[in-house]
């Protein structure tokens, strides 16, 4: 359903757009206003999708109503109305924000065509507003050790950079996290952050996975294909598990790093990249270096900025909100009211031996609001905590 407002002080021209609105679509839910004052009332109290606005009117005019509208309600598409003689103005209005503008009077496909785009266009702003508040919500990072204060202030400083962070720390402990921190807090979080799991990625196909093919470089290559240092131009790419990477990829890696240039697996074609990588690992990439299994070379490149991840076991002060996050969390996702932990029943699992892991964390969090009360005591920590 779609609520839209027409303003138009000529009684006539206001029935025939009603009369076509109505007709085009039974779930446009149609209120009218034969005046600004009038509209900026309605406007006031009313959530509107769309804004059909007369330019001429008395008392206010089209303009005043769609700069007033702007400053309360700027998410609302106006279509403006001119007449003979304004069409200058209504060119004008799209400076102040109009979305489009048409002339009476007003041809048939050319409104319904306006309108249709600009409720499309509205729906999409509200659900990139819905998935950024997601977004930034689910990488909310919890904590207020000294040793999570010390991260998200790196996050803070390191953000608005272009320096490359390599993200180390056992497994689980929120390095994903940090990075999409990173990515979202900087320039780039209008482009897209693109992952990659370089441990998921059988080696054979990483670097095709990573740079792209053209068509027969290999067998299964059917057609040309972008890869993801492509995909993340403008933005971020997330190495993860960089650990895992094998030699010769690496090597590639090393010269989209030092030249800003890629070029697809079987093609020497090279393609200019803009992309600021962060990069994760579990291992002790000194050991790997030692080894002989990851560049040096590579190391000092990525590991500009590193960030440590410490295991949960280090910083457990920050246990009894990690529960009461995940606790509100999980009570989110499933509609219901998050159950409350008690004292002992906290204190229990502060004490626990985490490995490290915040998932695990989670997890247990997860588990005991499946299987305890509406309060978790101590005995149900006892019973169904542990792993
Ligand atoms: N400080 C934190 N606040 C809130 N949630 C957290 C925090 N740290 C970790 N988590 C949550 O714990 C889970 C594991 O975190 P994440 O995936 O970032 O860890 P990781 O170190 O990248 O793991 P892996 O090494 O397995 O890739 C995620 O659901 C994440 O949202």
């Amino acid at each position: 359903m779609s609520k839209i407002l027409v303003v138009e002080d000529e009684a006539a021209i206001r029935r025939v757009l009603i009369k076509i609105l109505s007709e085009e679509n039974d779930s446009y839910q149609l209120s009218e206003a034969e005046d600004g004052l009038k509209a900026m009332e309605l406007l006031k109290k009313e959530d509107f999708d769309l804004v059909i606005c007369d330019i001429k009117m008395p008392k206010m005019d089209g303009v005043e109503v769609l700069q007033a509208s702007k400053k309360i309600k700027p998410e609302i598409p106006f279509v403006m109305i001119s007449g003979h003689g304004d069409l200058e103005t209504a060119v004008h209005t799209m400076r102040y924000g109009a979305f489009d503008y048409i002339s009476k009077p007003p041809d048939l496909n050319r409104l319904l065509n306006t309108v249709r785009n600009a409720l499309d266009r509205n729906a999409l702003v509200s659900e990139n507003k819905r998935l950024k508040k997601k977004v930034s919500k689910n990488y909310q990072m919890i904590g207020e050790s000294k040793e999570i204060s010390f991260i998200i202030e790196i996050i803070e400083k390191v953000a608005p950079t272009e320096a490359r962070v390599m993200i180390t720390g056992p497994n689980g402990t929120g390095k994903e996290l940090v990075a999409h921190w990173i990515h979202e807090k900087s320039e780039r979080s209008k482009k897209p952050m693109i992952e990659v799991n370089c441990a998921a990625i059988p080696s054979e196909l990483i670097e095709s996975e990573l740079f792209g093919h053209i068509k027969g470089a290999f067998t299964s290559a059917v057609k040309d294909r972008a890869g993801k240092f492509e995909a993340a131009n403008g933005g971020t790419l997330f190495l993860d598990e960089i650990g895992d990477m094998s030699l010769s990829a690496q090597a590639k890696v090393l010269r989209a790093l030092q030249e800003n240039k890629i070029s697809r697996v079987g093609s020497d074609k090279d393609i200019s990249v803009n992309v600021r990588v962060i990069a994760a690992t579990n291992k002790d990439l000194k050991k790997e270096i030692a080894a002989g299994a990851f560049r040096e070379d590579l190391y000092h490149r990525l590991a500009v900025i590193l960030i440590d991840v410490p295991s949960l076991n280090q910083r457990r002060d920050d246990i009894p909100l990690l529960i009461e996050h995940f606790a509100k969390k999980i009570a989110e996702e499933q509609g219901s009211v998050p159950k409350v932990f008690t004292e002992k029943a906290v204190k229990l699992l502060q004490e626990y031996d985490w490995t490290g892991n915040v998932r695990e964390l989670r997890n247990v969090v997860e588990r005991l609001i499946i299987l305890g009360g509406v309060e978790i005591s101590e005995e149900e920590v006892k019973l169904f905590a542990r792993k």
